[in-house]
C-alpha cells in the first residue's frame, strides 16, 4: 500500500491528578476533592515525528499548574476550576489550540455538624468536562454511579414476543439502574453548584414520581423534566443499565412469594442510552 504515513488526532495531558483542597479560612473547614484530567490539543507534530519537544508543555507541569491554581484561586465549582486552567494552556501558549479538562468531584458530609471532620458521602459522583476548540468552548456536567431503585410503579409489557421471546409481561416490577448523565450548557460562567444540586434533584424526583412503563420512558421523562426546569441546560444525556431484579421461584419450598425475595442479577444488563434536547426553534 502506497501513501505517506501521517500522524492523525493526537492529544495529550495529565490523567487523574488527585487534588485536596482545604479552605481554612475560617474555623469551619470546607473540602475539594477532585480527580483533574487535563488533555492539550494542537500543534505537537514534530514532537511525534522528530521527538522534538520544544513546544511539548510537559504533562508535570500540567500536574503541577492543577495544584498550583488550587492553591492560587482556589477550586470552587469543578466547572469553573476547569475553565480556569483551560484559559491558561489555550491562551497562554501559542501552540496549544484547544484541550479537553475533566474533573470527577467526590463528596464529603460533616461528621456531627463538626467543623473539621468529614465522612465521604458516596451516593454519586459529580463530573464536569471543559472542552476548547479554539475560541468555542463547551461545559458539560453531569453525574455517575447514582444508583437507584423503586419497589414498585414499573411496568413493562406489549414488547414483541417471537421464537426467542420467554419474558413474561409485568405489571409490578423493581426498577434499579445507575444513572450516568450528562449535560451541556448554554453559557459558561454561570451558578455551576446550584444547577448541579438542582439537576440531580430533578432527576431523582422524577425517577420516583413517574409512573414507568419502560425504562426508555424514565429515562426520557427524567431529561425532559431537566429541559422544562433549567434553560441554561440545553441537552442531557443519559445512560442506564436496567439492573434486572428477578424474582425467585420458592415454590421448590412450598414458599410463596409475593414480589418479596429477589435475585439482583450483576450481568448481562439491558444498557438504556438517550439524548433529550431541545428542539431548534
Ligand atoms: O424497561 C425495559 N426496557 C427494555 O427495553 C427491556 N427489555 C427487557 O428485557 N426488559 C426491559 N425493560
Amino acid at each position: 500500500m502506497a501513501g505517506r504515513i501521517v500522524l492523525g488526532a493526537n492529544q495529550y495531558g495529565k490523567a487523574e491528578v488527585r487534588l485536596v483542597r482545604v479552605d481554612r479560612s475560617a474555623d469551619r473547614h470546607t473540602i475539594s476533592d477532585l480527580n483533574v484530567t487535563t488533555q492539550l490539543r494542537g500543534d505537537f507534530e514534530a514532537c511525534h515525528t522528530q521527538g522534538d519537544n520544544s513546544q511539548v508543555v510537559a504533562t508535570d507541569t500540567q500536574k503541577n499548574t492543577v495544584y498550583a491554581f488550587a492553591r492560587e484561586h482556589g477550586v470552587g465549582a469543578p466547572e469553573t476550576f476547569l475553565l480556569t486552567l483551560a484559559h491558561h494552556f489555550v491562551d497562554g501558549f501559542d501552540q496549544v489550540t484547544g484541550g479537553t479538562f475533566s474533573a470527577e468531584q467526590y463528596a464529603w458530609e460533616r461528621i456531627e455538624d463538626g467543623d473539621h471532620s468529614f465522612v465521604r458521602s458516596g451516593r454519586e459522583t459529580r463530573t464536569a468536562t471543559v472542552e476548547v476548540d479554539g475560541d468555542e468552548e463547551v461545559v458539560v456536567a453531569g453525574l455517575k454511579d447514582c444508583t437507584v431503585l423503586k419497589t414498585t410503579d414499573s411496568e413493562f409489557h406489549g414488547f414483541p414476543r417471537d421464537h426467542y421471546t420467554t419474558l413474561a409481561e409485568t405489571t409490578d416490577r423493581i426498577l434499579a439502574t445507575s444513572i450516568t448523565a450528562t449535560w451541556r450548557y448554554a453559557a459558561s460562567w454561570i451558578d455551576y453548584d446550584a444547577t448541579y444540586a438542582g439537576v440531580r434533584d430533578t432527576l431523582l424526583a422524577t425517577f420516583a414520581d413517574h409512573h414507568s412503563l419502560a425504562l426508555q420512558q424514565t429515562i426520557f421523562e427524567m431529561g425532559k423534566a431537566v429541559l422544562e426546569r433549567y434553560d441554561a441546560v440545553t441537552e442531557i444525556s443519559l445512560s442506564c443499565p436496567n439492573k434486572h431484579h428477578f424474582l425467585v421461584d420458592l415454590a421448590p419450598f412450598e414458599l410463596d412469594n409475593p414480589g418479596e425475595v429477589f435475585y439482583a442479577a450483576d450481568r448481562p444488563y439491558g444498557l438504556i442510552q438517550a439524548t433529550v434536547r431541545r428542539e431548534p426553534e
